[in-house]
């Protein structure tokens, strides 16, 4: 917070939160900026791409930054952010237990040294259908014989399956093992490779990439004689950004390592 002299006398000015975007000439580092630029209480002090450095983005204003960038570079871009003071906020895929774990011992051990703690969240999806889709397929899941999970993209996606769904088909395994369900059924003997999809956790997930499509995904939960489909369309980027700009004004006031925007959501 700062302080301006006005007519009235010295008055408390809450300052605008500096927001450096990483991945800032993508599709959704672009949206980011579009965002950010329309909302009066951020303000946009870097745009950050490939071959940029993000050591100097404390000394321009930035408090906050921003990734959307690609799998095999976000994990190091989360470290430098942290390593140059700033908050982070990642909705690039590719995470996996052991990346998430380093990124929490980087943050925490950080925080052990700093008076103001360093947030970092994580989150596979940012809009609100997704969000309850994922929350309502892991509160369906125990009910159910049967689950397999549809994600459809467009087609210059570099990740399959994404993460959104590796993150519904871990969310539904868990529910089932809490329910103590055991595998889904499945006679299938004879198939052509990759026919019945990944499997992640016991539960097949197909990947759709088609011209036209932005970010779709369909949990079908089964048993015998009905059906139970949960549905999610982003058709817009814009889609994205309030949960975004949610994650950007909250991740100072979460210290350490958060993952999942449902986790900044009463639900
Ligand atoms: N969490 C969500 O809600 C959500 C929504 C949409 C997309 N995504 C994810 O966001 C990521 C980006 O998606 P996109 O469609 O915007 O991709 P994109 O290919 O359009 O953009 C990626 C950008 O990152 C830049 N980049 C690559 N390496 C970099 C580096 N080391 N440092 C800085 N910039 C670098 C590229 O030059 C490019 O401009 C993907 O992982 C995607 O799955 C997440
Ligand atoms: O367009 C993408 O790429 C998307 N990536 C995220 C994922 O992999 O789940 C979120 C949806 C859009």
């Amino acid at each position: 917070m700062t302080t301006r002299l006005s007519a009235l006398g010295t008055v408390p000015v809450v300052s605008a939160i500096g927001v450096a975007v990483v991945g800032a000439a993508g599709r959704m580092g672009s949206t980011v900026c579009e965002a950010v630029e329309a909302a009066d209480d951020l303000e946009l002090v870097a745009r950050v791409d490939a071959e940029d450095d993000v050591a100097g983005l404390a000394a321009v204003g930035a408090s906050v930054g921003v990734d959307f960038t690609v799998p095999a570079a976000v994990e190091d871009n989360v470290h430098a952010l942290l390593d140059a003071g700033l908050h982070a906020v990642v909705g690039t895929t590719g995470w996996t237990e052991e990346s998430l774990g380093r990124v929490r011992d980087h943050v925490e051990r950080l925080n052990a040294e700093r008076s103001d703690g360093l947030g970092v969240v994580i989150a596979p999806n940012f809009a609100l259908s997704a969000v309850l889709a994922m929350r309502f397929a892991a509160q369906a899941a125990r009910y159910f014989e049967s689950a397999e999970v549809v994600e459809l993209h467009h087609p210059n996606k570099v990740d399959a399956p994404s993460g959104t769904a590796l993150a519904t088909a871990r969310h539904i395994a868990g529910a089932r093992r809490d329910a103590g369900r055991g595998d889904v059924p499945d006679a299938t003997e004879t198939q052509i490779d990759g026919a019945r999809g990944a499997v992640v956790d016991g539960v097949h997930v197909h990947a759709v990439r088609l011209r036209g499509l932005v970010a779709h995904e369909e949990i079908l939960l089964g048993n015998p004689g009905e059906q139970l489909t949960i549905r999610t369309d982003s058709f817009d980027r814009v889609s994205f950004m309030p949960g975004v700009l949610l994650a950007v004004r909250e991740v100072a006031r979460r210290p350490g390592l958060t993952v999942g925007l449902d986790q900044m959501l009463d639900l």
